[in-house]
């Protein structure tokens, strides 16, 4: 009878003790005097995200809601304390003007465990700052110009493979096709290969981008492992889920980029992508900018001005870096730039007469220039400019933007101070959708970016490519890809609704960024039929 109520007072004070560990760090916002969500064990805030109930934007949105009437709040991801900024003006110190105190994203770098990790999206601190200082002249308008006729290119192939389905008024999914094009353009722009998705839709590097995105046992390790952190010492989800956190197909993209260079370096071959300015970069130590940059390349120039300071050592361009940075341009490049294309169509079928305005901005465009494509003639399409803003706001690619706290920063306006190690996040999805700055959210309205609107709402509020120094590097090149892409195809096919198309479209609960969860499907048809 002793022993059996010791060995339950042992249990219990076993639990107590167990409890008091697990929910310690659920004081954290309390202790500083910051309004929180109050969270629940074992998932603190986002239970609907760890059982994939709910996608990631509105499992953030949701939190966005209940801490209205706050220019921010505390919540735990897990275990983990996040701060989450709702105000726009705040958010601004937060990218940009205290950004000496939030460089960093919380991703982990290790060469050994991932080679192909050592990139700009990942890098920490000086090295990320010294890096970017170096690739940013790649990224200008000279040089993307450069590189437009084989967008292009891609882009009427895409056309081309479309003329039988569109003559049998098919219903496509439209998202693994639009990957094609991306994966192409890539090939091209990037490391100067033919890729041939249309014609060999199972090339390798298709097949690496689909594996890239629907491996959510990668996503499930990455949600699990910032919940909870005390996992990765004792490396319980390594174990759970094979493959997860493995690079898909790395070993074969590190052979391909290490080849391709080998192969120019002996055979002095240069061409105009992105590889040949990473080699450049390598033999010379730095890219020019173009003598003919223009306005837009003022930011670019001057991010010297605005990154942290510190070590200035220069940085060796080793073969290891430079295939991450090809690995991050085919993963930012790839995904970002097939959804958009893709829900932008989704948005033209169910709303034919924005598709019919934008159809006709693109004809008219075109033949004042004889037919011809060109970077001007893209240049000046305004209004599909501004339907690809709105496909942005209403589904911004990256949901959330993410920084930690790099040294130790008082909340402008308050008392309240957070850590160095804090994490920081931008509900982008979720301002996009609030009705203060974007009156009635689930309208598709371009108008909402016309000239006279589009002061309209806080410059903060809109993000979809992040904001502050680490805003997209690849923002001018993913924008360019998109347009060509929809002006060819809106050029030559009609797109509506069919019977296997989701009204209003569901999004993935496994998916990190915004992706919709049975795919994109719409019939085609070629124009006026
Ligand atoms: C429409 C297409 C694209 C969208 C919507 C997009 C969106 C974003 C967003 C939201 C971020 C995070 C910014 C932040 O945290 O403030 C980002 C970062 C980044 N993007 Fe993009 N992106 C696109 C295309 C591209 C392309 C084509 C490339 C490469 C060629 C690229 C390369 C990168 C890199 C390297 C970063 C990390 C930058 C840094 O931390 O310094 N992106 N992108």
């Amino acid at each position: 009878m002793l022993a059996t109520l010791q060995v339950a007072i042992a249990l219990g004070s076993l639990l107590v003790i167990l409890y008091t560990i697990l929910t310690w760090n659920y004081g954290y916002w309390k202790k500083r005097g910051v309004h929180y969500i109050p969270p629940t064990l074992p998932a603190g805030n986002v239970k609907e995200l760890i059982m994939q109930k709910m996608s990631i934007s509105h499992m953030y949105d949701k939190l966005y809601k209940q801490l209205q009437g706050h220019r921010f709040g505390g919540i735990f991801r897990g275990f983990t304390p996040i701060l989450l900024l709702r105000d726009p003006e705040l958010i601004k110190h937060f990218l940009t003007k205290d950004f000496i105190h939030f460089h960093d994203r919380n991703l982990p770098v290790d060469e050994k465990k991932n080679p192909l990790g050592l990139h700009l999206f990942f890098l920490h601190g000086h090295l990320w700052r010294n890096l970017r200082m170096k690739l940013t002249p790649t990224f200008t308008s000279g040089k993307i110009k450069m590189m437009f006729s084989l967008i292009t290119e891609s882009s009427q192939e895409m056309v081309k493979y479309l003329e039988e389905p569109a003559k049998k008024g098919e219903s496509i999914e439209i998202k693994d096709l639009i990957g094609h094009f991306s994966t192409d353009v890539i090939g091209s722009c990037a490391f100067g290969t033919q890729f041939n998705s249309f014609k060999d839709p199972d090339t390798g590097f298709r097949k690496f981008g689909r594996g890239l995105m629907s491996n959510s046992g990668g996503l499930l390790n990455q949600i699990t492992l910032t919940c909870f952190p005390i996992l990765k010492a004792v490396g319980v989800v390594k174990s759970l889920i094979p493959g997860a956190g493995k690079p898909y197909y790395g070993d074969m993209f590190i052979t391909l980029v290490k080849d391709v260079i080998e192969y120019r370096e002996k055979n002095g071959v240069e061409r105009s992508d992105f590889l040949q300015m990473l080699i450049k970069l390598k033999n010379k130590g730095k890219v020019d900018f173009d003598d003919v940059a223009s306005k837009d390349d003022d930011y670019l120039k001057n991010m010297d001005k605005i990154v942290t300071k510190g070590n200035d050592g220069d940085l060796e361009l080793t073969e290891n870096l430079m295939v991450s940075q090809c690995f991050v341009f085919f993963v930012a490049g790839y995904e970002t730039s097939s959804s958009v294309i893709s829900f932008c169509l989704h948005e033209l079928a169910v709303n034919p007469d924005i598709q019919s305005r934008v159809r006709a901005e693109v004809d008219n465009a075109l033949d004042e220039n004889g037919g011809e494509l060109t970077y001007g003639v893209i240049q000046s399409m305004t209004y599909l400019e501004q339907t690809i803003y709105e496909t942005l706001r209403k589904y911004p690619s990256v949901p959330n933007l993410e920084r930690m706290c790099t040294k130790e920063y008082v909340i402008p306006g308050t008392d309240a101070t957070i850590d160095k190690g804090t994490l920081v996040m931008i509900p982008s999805y979720a301002l996009h959708h609030d009705p203060e700055y974007f009156p009635d959210p689930e309208k598709f309205d371009p108008d909402r970016f016309s000239k006279e609107n589009k002061n309209s709402f806080p410059q903060y509020s809109y993000l979809p490519f992040g904001e502050g120094p680490r805003i997209c590097i690849g923002m001018r090149f993913g924008l360019m890809q998109v347009k060509v892409g929809l002006a060819t195809l809106l050029s030559k096919y009609e797109f509506s609704i069919c019977e296997k198309s989701s009204v209003p479209l569901i999004l993935s609960p496994v998916s990190p960024l915004t992706t919709a969860k049975a795919g994109i499907w719409l019939k085609i048809s070629p124009r006026d039929s």
